[in-house]
């Protein structure tokens, strides 16, 4: 405990997506301070500013130790990853140091300083055989990516610490200088721009709003809920739906996309064909509840217009 009378929650990897989203809901929210860390220099938004901005490089095992000995987090939610899978699957060795061997960082420091650990994790440990997935299904990675952040869950599931694992999908949103793209933004951007896309018809996701993401790892420290929880949209879709619907929306010219299968269709990493999560034990023991894909388009469609204006 820092302050006074409020529990301290240090996110790492805030600069990112998920990062800028728990920042700002805990600055909204107030009930909770909130330590934004992560690699060089805040690129958070004026707007967040107020909270005291702290570098961590999750893989410098001192750094975590000395910044959890200055802050003594009562949480952590750990967004930190790496988390281009294509860029995963050919350099593999900063993967496993960023998605496993940080992680260890991260449990040895949250054990010292009785920290409880929130940390985020995939629909990708699956192999997508038999989606939407359920917290009890067994993990059967099929890409580099999904092998590192299932073996990232054993070794905190092996561990002495108090521990959630937050599992998510296809999570999309738009944040102050991005450092990745997601696929409604390089859906949009792409039309805009009156190129043609390739998008597959057969595999199959439950795409997260990242503030619906964020909301759900706030709710799982609200109510201390330790163990497993899948926490994504509800909706099943295909990337083909998810860009005719952002077309829809944005009024853009659909005959651009151009429907393939993954036969067709292959990145550097294989991507599970099935996955998505049922998110029956977040709706019931966390009061979750995530906005439909139209109203999230609706969102991030609002968010841009404030940031183009
Ligand atoms: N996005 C998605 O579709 C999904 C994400 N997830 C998981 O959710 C989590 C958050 O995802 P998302 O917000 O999209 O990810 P982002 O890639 O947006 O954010 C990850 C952040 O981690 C930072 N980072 C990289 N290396 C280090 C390091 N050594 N120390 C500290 N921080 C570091 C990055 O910094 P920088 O910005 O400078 O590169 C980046 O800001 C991840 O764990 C991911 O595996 C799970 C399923 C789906
Ligand atoms: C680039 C591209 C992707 N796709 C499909 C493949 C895939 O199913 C979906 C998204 O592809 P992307 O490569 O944008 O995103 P992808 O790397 O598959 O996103 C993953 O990120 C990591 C961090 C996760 O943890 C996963 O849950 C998942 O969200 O769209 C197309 O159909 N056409 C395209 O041109």
């Amino acid at each position: 405990m820092n302050n006074a009378n409020k529990k301290s929650i240090l996110i790492t990897g805030a600069n990112g997506l998920l990062g800028q989203k728990l920042v700002q809901q805990i600055l909204d929210e107030g009930q909770f301070e909130v330590i934004p860390t992560g690699i060089g220099e805040s690129r958070l938004p004026t707007s967040l500013k107020a909270a005291k901005w702290i570098s961590l490089d999750i893989t410098d095992r001192d750094d975590v130790l000395q910044v959890f000995e200055k802050t003594r987090p009562d949480f952590v939610i750990n967004t930190a990853a790496m988390t281009n899978v294509d860029i995963c699957e050919k350099e593999k060795k900063a993967c496993e140091i960023l998605n496993i061997h940080a992680v260890m960082n991260l449990i040895q420091a949250a054990e010292k300083f009785n920290s409880h650990l929130v940390h985020l994790s995939t629909d990708f440990i699956f192999d997508g055989e038999a989606g939407p997935y359920s917290e009890n299904d067994t993990p059967n990675p099929i890409n580099y990516y999904g092998w590192t952040k299932m073996k990232a869950e054993e070794k905190i599931k092996a561990s002495k610490i108090k521990w959630t694992i937050i599992r998510t999908v296809l999570v999309y949103g738009i944040a102050n200088d991005m450092s990745r793209s997601n696929i409604i933004l390089w859906v949009k951007e792409s039309l805009e721009k009156g190129e043609t896309l390739q998008l597959v018809n057969d595999q199959f996701r439950t795409p997260t709003l990242a503030e619906d993401l964020a909301q759900g790892c706030l709710l799982t420290i609200k109510k201390q809920a330790e163990g497993i929880f899948n926490i994504s949209g509800k909706e099943q879709l295909t990337p083909y739906d998810m860009a005719i619907a952002t077309a829809d929306f944005f009024q853009l010219d659909k005959s651009k996309i151009k429907e393939t299968n993954s036969e067709a269709f292959t990145q550097d990493a294989k991507r599970p064909m099935k996955t998505g999560f049922i998110i029956d034990k977040a709706i019931k023991e966390l009061d979750y509840c995530p906005k439909s894909f139209m109203d999230g388009i609706g969102i991030l469609s609002k968010q841009l217009k404030l940031a183009n204006s």
